[in-house]
């Protein structure tokens, strides 16, 4: 979780954002078949803020979050976390995701364990936490999320909204600084995609830093400090949800407004 707001301050680095990304450029394929998915993208995420990406699909939004988490090599650019370039072979991908969590579009879950087993897995394994001190830690964050009644229950045997729930109780687990959050709701339907946005309300009002990637313009507005419009590739418009959503300046923002209706 991320820690109590405190102003945006943080010991030793009051000035860096917590992410930054720099001129990030990302393609596919090779050759005449080769493909610009992210054309020089400037970012900055700093903490407790809530930064929303939105466009259609294609327009390089789950590629940028995965880049983050450094699951996709980028092809330029810089990616910084606490100011320190982590898009570099000889950075540990583990540590540095270890500060992160990314939550898809579908469930995350191991579906042959329980709701709390799948939560305490990660400390218990990885992390070598005895069971008893994972397990408390793993209860206080399903309470949170709502699923305390749901801890001993298999994935399967979750609706679609509680299992993401769960992911997302998952990812939540160790405390990430930035939570990454692709599609969340996608594949749920409306009344379960609600849970979901309200859980999503709930800790961005608790200060959680945030990078995510919807369709979801009426939870955009609600969530986004700032709305980053990704059109082929680049960022064709970024501002408050009001100067994006309402006022938008550029054609291919206003088309893509126009076709969600
Ligand atoms: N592993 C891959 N190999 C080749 N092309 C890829 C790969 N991953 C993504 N792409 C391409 O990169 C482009 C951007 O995809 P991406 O999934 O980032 O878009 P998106 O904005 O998240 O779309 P959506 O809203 O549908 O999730 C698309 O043209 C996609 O086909």
């Amino acid at each position: 979780m991320s820690r109590a707001s405190d102003g945006g301050a943080r010991p030793g680095k009051p000035d860096a954002p917590l992410l930054s990304l720099r001129g990030v450029r990302k393609t596919f394929g090779t050759g005449a078949g080769q493909h610009v998915v992210l054309d020089g993208i400037d970012l900055d995420v700093a903490e407790h803020q809530c930064v929303v990406l939105v466009g259609s699909s294609g327009s390089g939004k789950s590629t940028l979050l995965r880049a983050v988490d450094l699951l996709e090599e980028i092809d330029d650019g810089q990616i910084l976390l606490d100011g320190e370039d982590v898009a570099n072979p000889w950075v540990d991908a583990n540590a540095v995701r270890a500060r992160l969590a990314l939550v898809f579009q579908q469930y995350n879950l191991f579906p042959h364990l329980r709701v709390l087993d799948n939560l305490t897995l990660a400390p218990r394994v990885v992390h070598r936490r005895p069971r008893p001190s994972a397990e408390a830690d793993a209860h206080a964050i399903l309470e949170k999320v709502g699923l305390t009644h749901r801890a001993r229950a298999y994935p399967d045997q979750l609706s679609g909204g509680e299992q993401q729930r769960a992911a997302i109780a998952r990812a939540l687990v160790g405390g990430p600084e930035l939570l990454l959050l692709d599609e969340v709701t996608s594949a749920l339907d409306p009344a379960l995609a609600g849970e979901v946005l309200d859980l999503l309300l709930a800790l961005r009002a608790e200060g959680t830093t945030m990078l995510v990637a919807t369709h979801e313009m009426r939870f955009a507005r609600q969530v986004a400090d700032e709305i980053v419009f990704l059109h082929e590739g680049r960022i064709h418009e970024r501002g408050t949800p009001t100067q994006v959503l309402d006022h938008p300046q550029r054609d291919a923002t206003r088309e893509f407004l126009r076709r969600l209706g």
